[in-house]
């Protein structure tokens, strides 16, 4: 056995990664065995050098064979294996060494030299390596040995003596694998011969069966050879380089046309075929390129020697042919065969196998690389600038998750409260009890800054009458019934639509933040009047809020049920401009009644007005007035000035049998069931009073500029109907959470004894009026509360109750919390705005209900020049002005009184309403004022 030089070695390392490389191709000729010397066959074939192969005789046959054959290498039939394998093996065997996968292929016919060549490539080739393991003992090697046999398509353990056949698995890295394949790892040359013998045995063991089975089958002998990888890579790498030599010994190429017959011959032959087929086809295809598909997995030998056949492999073929002329045919094959596989290129790699260690290091490595770019990243995110954009960011998320939920809120509940209204619409109008009317005319569904200090309260849940005035009850449900029956037209002019109507004391609540109605007059007094100045500067900022004016007027317009008439209740979508502008024709009707019974029948009694005082849909106590005096009536159809409106005419009074007070005929719904408390005196005939006009200035009439007013209207129609789209953010926003029964226990407990009470009870009144002031409380409001707590001992619960709720409200200013009401924050100047406004809409109605000739005279007192708008304008700021101190508590309810034209101005409240009001029953809900907990806690 010969042995390979350090430097031939060398040559083979350097090799490694050449890359793409053809197959080495190699013709190797036997000599005439003696069965071919004894038939007289002759050689045909002659290897003119080491390259070429010639066919003699093609002159005297004239073949179309070509003559010439020209491989890598040819070797004749004097050349030795050990020539062949040093001159066309070796350089391919050996690399696996180097880590480079190597398949050496005999391909020939039946008894071409295949096996007798193979095996001396194979055993020179084991001698290298062992002298090369042995010349490289700075590396460590692992040769691990395997053989195997394909026969019929079925692969064969040579190394097991189980025969069942192994199977192939496809390995995504190392392409297929034969599953369960013995592997032995090898000790030396004399541990490999006893593999060899096994394997051999093996082989007999089969043949015993079948004739000839080793011509058929095909044996790939393979040594894999792990070593480490430092002396390529460096001293501080382990890696391993992993490769395999396979020694491929092909069954004979002949056809099986010509060497089979028939039965399991037949079978036989058509397998080798396949296989062979495969191969050759494999070659072929590759031979002419890499496009297309190349059928590997066809045949169980081109599978397992798919990365030799093109892929990652140096691959050697080695042709066996006979030279005798009895076989020219197979040889021709032969050499077609081998011109193929010349023709196909692979493209073998280095195999490096990162060791776990290797891997370890390589890992930290990288590890460290990724610390040091989080490193970097940290120290970058850690600036100033970044760490405030993020707060300043999640800041804004925060916020606006905290709105969206408000909204939503806002939104469920603006719902809840329309599904409410709606079903109550929809249920029997003269079946329904006061109580259902009093839901639907809830004083607070408004929400309102306004409402936030109502202290007439909610009515949802309604406590049964008490006994002691049930009498009261029943004559008032009758008052409200005999009204139903007479099937009473109100479906334009009801309360509700009267009380939306920004020209009524209700929308000077609703529009507390909404726009300014009043703001285009006042911006003219600004110009003309100097002494107006500091109340121009508020019309200056209601304009800078007028954003969130809008959004307030928006929900009151989507939450205000309109009463279509005594009976039903309608959801009021928007005001019509059409509806205004009848409402105030009818309310310039009655003021002008009013106005006129007063100036020709100088008789309070005389001019007796059934007045309707309706609770409105968002507030506790507005009034109303309504004609329903027969009297009033005559008046009125008799009155040229005023005809009857359809209103007026379509009204047939009250119904006979029913209670008529001479004034009043209050109806005061919201206050029905306040009536079910505890005072029992209440005497509807107190409610009989003298309806008077009180009157700025020395006039004698009252006629309103119908152009005026109408103009009004159709502005704040305009705007109404403008601001829908946003009624849904509007709503309530929270709940105090006051639980009034306990409070009421509480007051009950320490309830000061009646001798004390008055006293007490001033004392309270001058606390909440403090509070007011200080808080800028609407005057509607405190109107209304002002009538509703007289001094009744039984009112401190809802005296404490206010007076908690403001001392609340002022501890949490005090503290510097922020106070959301309507989902607007509380301020003080808001709220003084507010006010203002209140004061400039209660204003022009007080204007309004001046006549011409009245106006007339106060613009000469007050000294307004000719031009309509300005002296229009400023006529109404300086009403109010000389009104200013009306925002007194019992001023302001005198007002309110007036604005609907029954009452005179300095009348107490008790005169002005004919009754006194008794505490309510008490619910949980009353009192409760909305506003957002959450900031306050
Ligand atoms: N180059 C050679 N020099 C001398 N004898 C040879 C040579 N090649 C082959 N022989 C002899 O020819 C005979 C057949 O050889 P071998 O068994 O190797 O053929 P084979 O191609 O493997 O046949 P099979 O396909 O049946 O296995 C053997 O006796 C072998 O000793």
């Amino acid at each position: 056995m010969g042995s390979s030089s350090g430097d031939e070695l060398a040559q083979w390392d350097a090799q490694g990664s050449n890359g793409q490389e053809k197959i080495f191709v190699a013709v190797r000729l036997r000599p005439l065995n003696d069965r071919e010397t004894s038939r007289n066959d002759v050689s045909d074939w002659e290897c003119i050098n080491s390259n070429t192969v010639i066919f003699k005789n093609s002159i005297a046959e004239r073949s179309m064979f070509p003559t010439a054959y020209t491989f890598d290498r040819v070797f004749g039939c004097d050349c030795s294996t050990k020539q062949l394998y040093e001159e066309g093996a070796k350089e391919v065997t050996l690399s696996v060494v180097s880590g480079i996968n190597s398949t050496i292929f005999a391909y020939g016919q039946t008894s071409s030299g295949k096996t007798y060549t193979m095996s001396g490539i194979t055993e020179y080739t084991m001698d290298d390596i062992f002298d090369y393991i042995n010349k490289h003992t700075e590396r460590e090697f692992v040769l691990k040995f395997s053989a195997m046999e394909i026969y019929n398509e079925a692969v064969r353990d040579l190394l097991s003596q189980d025969s069942t056949p192994l199977r192939l698995l496809d390995d995504p890295e190392r392409g297929t694998i034969v599953e369960k394949l013995t592997e032995e790892t090898l000790r030396d040359w004399s541990h490999l011969n006893e593999l060899l013998s096994i394997c051999e045995a093996q082989r007999q063991i089969g043949e015993t069966s079948l004739n000839e089975m080793s011509s058929r089958s095909h044996q790939i002998l393979r040594l894999t050879i792990e070593s480490s990888a430092r002396e390529f890579l460096g001293a501080g790498n382990s890696s391993t380089l992993t490769a395999s030599v396979n020694f491929v010994d092909l069954a004979g190429s002949e056809r099986a046309s010509q060497t089979l017959s028939a039965g399991s011959r037949l079978k036989e032959g058509c397998h080798i075929n396949r296989s062979l087929l495969t191969l050759g086809t494999v070659i072929r295809k590759l031979s002419k390129g890499r496009n297309g598909h190349i059928p590997y997995r066809d045949s169980k030998l081109t599978r397992i020697l798919q990365n030799s056949l093109g892929g990652n492999a140096r691959t050697a073929v080695i042709c066996t042919m006979s030279p005798a002329h009895s076989h020219v045919e197979q040889s021709r094959n032969t050499l077609f065969f081998a011109s193929c596989a010349k023709q196909v290129s692979t493209n073998a790699q280095v195999n490096l196998v990162v060791s776990d260690k290797a891997l370890v290091k390589q890992l930290q490595r990288e590890l460290a690389r990724l610390e040091n770019e989080l490193k970097g990243l940290g120290s970058m995110s850690a600036k100033p600038t970044s760490v405030a954009l993020l707060k300043e960011k999640e800041l804004i998320i925060e916020k606006m998750d905290k709105e969206i939920k408000e909204l939503t809120k806002q939104r469920d509940h603006a719902q809840s409260r329309l599904q409410d209204l709606l079903q109550s619409a929809g249920e029997d109008p003269v079946s329904g009890s006061l109580a259902q009317h009093d839901h639907l005319l809830e004083p607070y569904t408004q929400t309102t800054f306004l409402d936030e200090y109502s202290a007439s309260e909610s009515s949802e849940v309604v406590d049964p009458p008490s006994s002691d005035i049930t009498s009261n009850m029943s004559h008032l449900s009758d008052i409200c019934n005999g009204l139903n029956k007479h099937n009473f037209e109100f479906s334009d002019h009801s309360e509700d639509q009267f009380l939306s109507d920004d020209v009524s004391p209700r929308v000077v609540i609703d529009k507390l933040f909404g726009p300014d109605p009043s703001q285009g007059w006042e911006m003219i007094v600004q110009k003309h009047d100097e002494e107006f100045e500091d109340h121009c500067k508020e019309v200056r900022c209601i304009e800078v809020e007028e954003l969130n004016m809008d959004r307030n007027s928006k929900s009151d317009a989507l939450s205000s049920p309109q009463k279509g008439n005594t009976d039903s209740i309608q959801v009021k979508s928007e005001p019509t401009y059409e509806a205004l502008k009848q409402k105030i024709q009818d309310m310039q009707k009655t003021i002008d009644h009013l106005v006129s019974s007063y100036l020709t029948e100088q008789s309070p009694s005389s001019s007796e007005v059934d007045m309707k005082l309706s609770r409105s849909r968002s507030y506790g106590a507005m009034l109303m007035p309504i004609r329903s005096s027969p009297f009033w009536f005559e008046k009125a159809e008799n009155n040229e000035n005023t005809p009857p409106s359809d209103f007026e005419k379509g009204f047939p009074g009250r119904p006979v049998g029913d209670y008529q007070p001479k004034v009043s005929g209050l109806t005061y719904v919201s206050s029905l069931r306040k009536l079910r408390g505890k005072d029992p005196k209440i005497s509807m005939d107190k409610k009989e009073q003298n309806t008077e006009i009180s009157h700025e200035g020395d006039v004698s009439s009252v006629h309103s500029s119908t152009t005026e007013l109408n103009d009004v209207a159709k502005s704040e129609s305009e705007q109404q109907s403008g601001d829908d789209l946003a009624q849904e953010a509007k709503s309530e926003t929270g709940e105090l959470g006051i639980f009034v029964e306990d409070i009421r226990l509480e007051v009950q407990g320490s309830l000061h004894s009646p001798s004390n009470w008055p006293l007490e009870f001033e004392a309270q009144r001058r606390e909440i009026i403090e509070f007011w002031d200080s808080f800028n409380v609407p005057l509607i409001h405190r109107t209304h509360f002002f009538l509703l707590f007289q001094g009744d001992q039984s009112d401190s619960i809802y005296m404490e109750v206010e007076i908690r709720r403001l001392s609340f409200l002022n501890s949490a200013l005090s503290y510097g919390k922020r106070v959301v009401i309507d989902g607007q924050i509380f301020t003080r100047e808001l709220s003084k705005r507010a006010l203002s406004r209140e004061r400039q809409v209660l204003s022009k109605q007080i204007l309004r209900r001046f006549s011409a000739k009245e106006r007339e005279s106060l613009y000469q007192k007050w000294g307004i020049g000719l031009n309509t708008k300005k002296r229009s304008a400023q006529l109404s700021h300086r009403v109010w002005t000389d009104t200013k101190d009306m925002n007194h508590v019992k001023d302001s309810a005198a007002l309110v009184a007036k604005l609907v034209g029954f009452a005179k101005s300095d009348e107490t409240p008790k005169e002005i309403f004919g009754m006194s009001f008794a505490p309510r029953p008490v619910n949980r809900r009353s009192f409760s004022w909305k506003h957002n907990v959450s900031s306050l806690m």
